[in-house]
């Protein structure tokens, strides 16, 4: 089994310097011997360079309150391309960001190949605001409402297409989500266990309910997208919007053993590390807690 290695330095759908360095450093911490410890074959043929498209742009004003959106939607595209033909090669495409907004990318990757995933979305934000619902305009709270095509269209957008439906994405680590979007998920009936439920269910029975809602025969392949500020700050504090009150260590490790387990993982993104926010101590545990993430999506068991 070869999983490939989708390093994706990008930070244009926020506003934080410093999170596109993030699959730099984990690389850098080893987490391709580390994989390969596991039993993996693993390809990486050397991190995405985005500079190309950046260079191409001439100008990339804002559309509506919509930042960088030529760029993110041009290295999205080109994100969704490579993770898709990974896929199309039998390989487990893991990608590592950069900002969430590679998710859109990721997500048609995968859709591409398999029509029917389902995806595991961890996250402290639910990243579905729409055009009309986005206050800060930063694509990386936005990536869902594209990828399910909903809210009004955006030219530039127009590669992303709606394969992914309400009913076949899940999410878990939801603390801060704002009105609009609280809105989008009651209407369109997304599942979303929040800190309460991991806090009333315990985080074994939560992501039992989880992937019964969107998996119930376990028969769908999954798509893992992690964003990192699922867990609580004091776990990874290098990353941009951090929320208090997050995931636990064991919990967020729990969520990708249990994925793992499953047997049905074709896809996995770690997003959202931006070692550039904190003093070293803290980058290096945020780094760290990444590489282990990834591990135990890939695999990795305490016995
Ligand atoms: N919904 C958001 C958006 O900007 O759209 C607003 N939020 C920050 C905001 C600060 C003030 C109190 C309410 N929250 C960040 C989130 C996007 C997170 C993207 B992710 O990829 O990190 O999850
Ligand atoms: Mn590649
Ligand atoms: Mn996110
Ligand atoms: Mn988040």
């Amino acid at each position: 089994k070869t999983a490939a290695i989708v390093g994706c330095p990008f930070s244009g759908g926020q506003p934080k310097a410093g999170v596109d360095e993030g699959p730099i450093r984990i690389v850098e911490a080893g987490i391709i011997p580390q994989l390969e410890d596991l039993g993996w074959k693993v390809k990486f043929d050397g991190h995405h360079e985005f500079e190309n498209i950046s260079a191409s742009l001439t100008s990339d004003p804002p559309i509506g309150k919509l930042k960088n959106p030529r760029l993110v939607s041009q290295v999205t595209e080109a994100v969704a391309k490579a993770v898709g033909a990974h896929a199309q090669n039998g390989e487990l495409p893991v990608t590592i960001g950069g900002d969430h907004s590679l998710a859109m990318g990721t997500i048609s990757g995968t859709l591409s190949h398999y029509p029917n995933a389902c995806v595991v979305w961890v996250d402290a934000h639910a990243d579905i605001n729409t055009v009309e619902t986005t206050d800060s305009g930063n694509i990386h709270g936005m990536p869902v409402s594209f990828l399910l095509g909903i809210g009004s269209k955006v030219p530039e957008f127009s590669w992303v297409k709606p394969l992914l439906k309400p009913d076949s994405i899940v999410y878990i680590g939801l603390r801060d989500v704002d009105a609009g979007e609280k809105q989008i998920l009651r209407e369109h009936n997304i599942k979303a266990f929040s800190m309460h439920e991991v806090d009333r269910y315990g985080i074994g029975k939560v992501v039992e309910m989880a992937l019964d809602h969107v998996n119930p025969k376990r028969d769908r392949p999954i798509h893992l997208s992690f964003d990192v500020d699922a867990l609580d700050p004091s776990v990874a504090p290098s990353t941009g919007t951090p929320v208090r009150g997050g995931l636990t260590f064991r919990e967020g490790h729990y969520i990708c053993e249990a994925v793992y387990e499953t047997g049905l993982l074709v896809a996995l993104d770690l997003m959202e590390v931006n070692p550039s926010l904190k003093d070293p101590v803290d980058v290096e545990q945020t780094v760290a807690v990444g590489c282990s993430l990834l591990r135990s999506a890939l695999g990795e068991t305490l016995l």
